[in-house]
């Protein structure tokens, strides 16, 4: 079977002057197409760190990790950042957006860099999230509900496989996570596979699986 995300006994320690902190400590995840999959975990479990390590944007101490059959772990943030820009979308939970260009020119940006802009795409997409009218808005003009839309369409702009989203609403009013939540429901129907970290028990109870962390390890019992 192939998966979109292969993550192989992941390991990431912090050093710091007094100590050391075991973030995530052997965790192994195999995620399909089409997959919704939540990481809830108490605050200190791990579950940014480990986004970060399946992402790319920090490199594991053990372990590695697949995306699309491809390796991204022990590459050069280069290639690492090439992988990431084709395959894989990130929603935070906020400042997705550059401060200085519009909602549109945002989402250009992220096809830009995923190496096509596709306009007929960047309606479609604006549309979906009911944000035609307000394309045009810097996003400080933005309320924190018409940030997370931009957010998700600036993640979902380049068509990735795999969304990573970290507690993508844990700063929007319930409406607003209802209808990120039916999006990504929708687009996971379509063969996106996402895995979204959170505390909310809405995103819980829709998920297709629940990745319980505990200190930094895979609870099977959770
Ligand atoms: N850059 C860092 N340097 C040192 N320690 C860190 C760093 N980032 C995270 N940690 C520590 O690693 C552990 C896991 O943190 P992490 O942010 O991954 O947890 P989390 O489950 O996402 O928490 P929350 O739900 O509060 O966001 C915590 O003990 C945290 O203090």
């Amino acid at each position: 079977m192939s998966f979109v995300l292969n993550a192989w006994d992941l390991y990431r320690f912090y050093h710091t002057a007094e100590s050391e902190v075991l973030a995530v400590r052997g965790v192994s995840l195999k995620v399909t197409a089409g997959e919704m999959v939540a990481v809830m975990g108490p605050s200190g479990s791990g579950k940014s760190t480990l986004l970060n390590c399946l992402s790319g944007i920090d490199e594991p101490d053990g372990g590695y990790v697949e995306i699309m059959g491809q390796r991204i772990t022990r590459k050069a943030e280069r290639e690492r950042a090439a992988i990431r820009a084709k395959h894989i979308g990130i929603l935070l939970q906020k400042e997705n957006l550059i401060p200085h260009l519009t909602v549109k020119e945002n989402i250009c940006l992220q096809m830009a860099l995923a190496g096509q802009i596709d306009y007929k795409r960047i309606e479609e997409l604006l549309g979906e999230l009911g944000m035609i009218e307000r394309q045009y808005a810097y996003p400080r003009q933005l309320s924190g509900g018409e940030n997370a839309r931009a957010g998700l369409a600036v993640a979902l702009a380049s068509d990735p496989a795999l969304l990573l989203a970290d507690e993508p609403t844990g700063e929007v009013d319930r409406k607003t996570e209802e209808l990120i939540l039916d999006l990504l429901a929708a687009k996971c129907k379509q063969g996106l596979t996402a895995i979204t970290s959170t505390h909310s028990l809405i995103i819980a109870a829709r998920a297709d699986r629940i990745v319980a962390l505990q200190d930094g390890r895979i609870n099977d019992a959770g």
